[in-house]
């Protein structure tokens, strides 16, 4: 929105030159971008009331004229957050936080300059008249005073300039944090929905525009107002009926700037549906706690009752509750219940229809298909980065979206085709994202796990041996990228196995690593493996066999694979195999 207002200002800029236009845009612009960095909530509730008192109690009730969006629907298709001048203000006010002295002693100077030059022209004024009238004290008197106003209004100007500099600086630098934070923790549809430019657009050029205005603009609106009001008294005194039609003509201005300022109205409009949102909001979320403590209560009276029944046991009851107030520690059974899914940018484009898959907890399984087959998408959904369209995801029987989302992601492990490494030191690379303090025979631990170990200690600095670009092999880079996901003890450890881009060397890793996982028993955790080598499958409980968004074999093992995989399936792996014994 920042970026089509630009081009929109840009355009009306070279279309028309008019200020009032200018003007106009000018402002219209600063509250939208204020809008960009700041959440909805400042509600004008004397409104909402004064609707409320208006449509009655009756408006309110369900489906009532309250919750109507048809009038707005017709009158507005504008999506801009509702956000006043006011609201912007007062949040930009708050974002300057401890450093509000600034701006105090930038308004305190900018008072004195601009009373400084409102004083000087009738100073001036009366230093030619005395010196034309001969009488010299007067004139000494005037000149030293034009002298004194002169070194005020230089050096308060230039303090208002340096004090709103430091705010306005202060100001990027906070927006930037801010909009940077909550950018980290967009969903990954919303990275789908906006490009890269777009985004750093926001956090360049528009959080610089934002503080623009409130480095140069509003400061000079401040000045502007001092100095006009105290021009205006000055002529008044000097001469009332010369000073009357010019004081029409600006009031004539004004009327033109206000009719420019209508768009106040769409703001409330869209505040009234932002307060309606959040009023369903409120009621869903009242009902569903209300719902959801009761079956807790119930169950702890009638479950009380039926002990003393004898009908269950205190243990059973306790388990009960337990399942329902939250799950506590994740075994790593998943369940795929007819989910579906395509990709917000590609609604038309079916990924995965009606899929069904069910995973024990411990169980290593191998999810195979040609490129394309949708199993990346598969295990996106089982990290929650996006929401089936349909059916439903359970992780030890509780549904996925019900669980906390970070807390959840804390006891999965995943290894794409391609980690990332840092330039640091190899052990930091592999503590990275650890939630828990961790020794230096944890790290090797998993080192060893990840088959990493015996080429760390080979290099000559061991685990102290800082990462860079050239220094790994694809398949190094994923083995530590492994021992980073082991270390941090996953429930369930899902691994995109690299396509054939890699190394040689790398083949064997993730063979290597499964091996491990399923003979150690501190190691104990569900893998799921989305392997594109027949040598990695060797290893594995169970091959799942995807195909155009559907399981087409969900239980098949190593050795009746090639036997049962479908006729497109087998004739790939065919091709690998005759492949790799051509290498060979
Ligand atoms: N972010 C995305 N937005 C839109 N479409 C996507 C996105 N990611 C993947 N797709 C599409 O979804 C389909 C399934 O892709 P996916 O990566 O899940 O397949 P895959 O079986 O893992 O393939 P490969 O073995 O090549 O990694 C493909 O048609 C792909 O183009």
């Amino acid at each position: 929105m920042a970026l089509s207002l630009s081009r929109s200002i840009l355009n009306l800029k070279t279309k028309r030159q008019s200020p009032l236009f200018l003007a106009a845009s000018k402002r219209q612009h600063f509250i939208s971008l204020a809008s960009q960095f700041t959440p909805p909530g400042d509600a004008e509730f004397s409104k909402v009331l004064y609707r409320k008192r208006s449509g009655g109690l009756g408006a309110v009730r369900t489906r009532g004229s309250w919750w109507d969006l048809r009038d707005i629907e017709a009158a507005n298709s504008s999506p801009s957050n509702p956000v006043t001048v006011s609201m912007a203000l007062i949040r930009l006010w708050r974002l300057i936080g401890d450093d509000k002295w600034i701006i105090f002693l930038g308004l305190g100077a900018l008072f004195i300059a601009a009373v400084s030059e409102i004083s000087m022209p009738r100073i001036l004024a009366a230093s030619v008249f005395s010196a034309n009238n001969g009488e010299s004290a007067a004139f000494f008197r005037s000149s030293r005073m034009l002298i004194v106003l002169l070194i005020f209004s230089g050096i308060c100007s230039g303090l208002r300039s340096g004090c709103f500099a430091v705010a306005n600086t202060l100001l990027v630098k906070r927006l930037r944090e801010i909009l940077y934070a909550s950018l980290v923790f967009q969903d990954i549809s919303f990275f789908d929905m906006e490009t890269v430019g777009s985004l750093t657009s926001r956090l360049g050029a528009d959080c610089q525009r934002l503080s623009h205005v409130i480095g140069n603009d509003i400061h000079l609106i401040i000045r502007n107002v001092i100095q006009g009001t105290g021009a205006l008294i000055n002529l008044l005194t000097l001469s009332w009926p010369l000073t009357l039609p010019t004081l029409a003509i600006c009031f004539l201005l004004a009327i033109i700037f206000s009719i420019y300022g209508q768009y106040k109205q769409w703001l409330d409009e869209l505040a009234f549906i932002g307060i309606r949102e959040s009023a369903a909001n409120g009621l869903w979320n009242m009902c569903f706690v209300i719902l959801y403590r009761s079956t807790q209560v119930l169950a702890v009276l009638l479950g009380g009752m039926c002990i003393m029944n004898s009908h269950v046991t205190t243990e059973q009851l306790t388990k009960y509750i337990l399942y329902w107030v939250k799950l506590q520690r994740v075994m790593g059974n998943i369940q795929l219940v007819n989910v579906s899914f395509h990709y917000p940018s590609r609604i038309t484009v079916p990924i995965l229809d009606q899929l069904n898959l069910s995973v024990q907890a411990n169980e290593v399984v191998a999810i195979v298909g040609l490129s394309g087959s949708g199993k990346s998408t598969l295990v996106g959904l089982m990290l929650r980065l996006y929401e089936p369209v349909n059916g439903q995801i359970y992780i030890d029987g509780v549904p996925l979206k019900e669980l906390d989302i970070r807390w959840m992601r804390e006891k999965i492990g995943f290894v794409g085709q391609e980690p990332h490494l840092f330039h640091m030191d190899i052990k930091s690379n592999i503590k990275y994202g650890c939630p828990r303090d961790v020794e230096e025979e944890d790290i090797e631990w998993a080192a060893k796990q990840a088959y990493a170990h015996e080429f760390i200690s080979s290099l000559p600095h061991g685990y102290e041996t800082i990462v860079d670009d050239n220094l790994l092999s694809g398949g190094q880079k994923q083995r530590i990228a492994i021992a980073r996901a082991i270390l941090r003890d996953p429930a369930i450890l899902i691994l995109d196995e690299a396509t054939s881009a890699l190394d040689a060397e790398s083949e064997k890793y993730v063979q290597e690593v499964l091996h491990a996982l399923r003979n150690e028993s501190r190691a104990k955790r569900t893998v799921i493996v989305i392997a594109h080598r027949l040598s990695t499958i060797k290893d594995v409980d169970r091959i799942v066999v995807m195909d155009n968004g559907r399981i087409v074999e969900a239980s098949i093992t190593t050795t009746t694979c090639l036997g049962r995989l479908s006729q497109t399936l087998l004739n790939g792996y065919r091709k690998t195999l005759n492949n790799k014994k051509n290498e060979s």
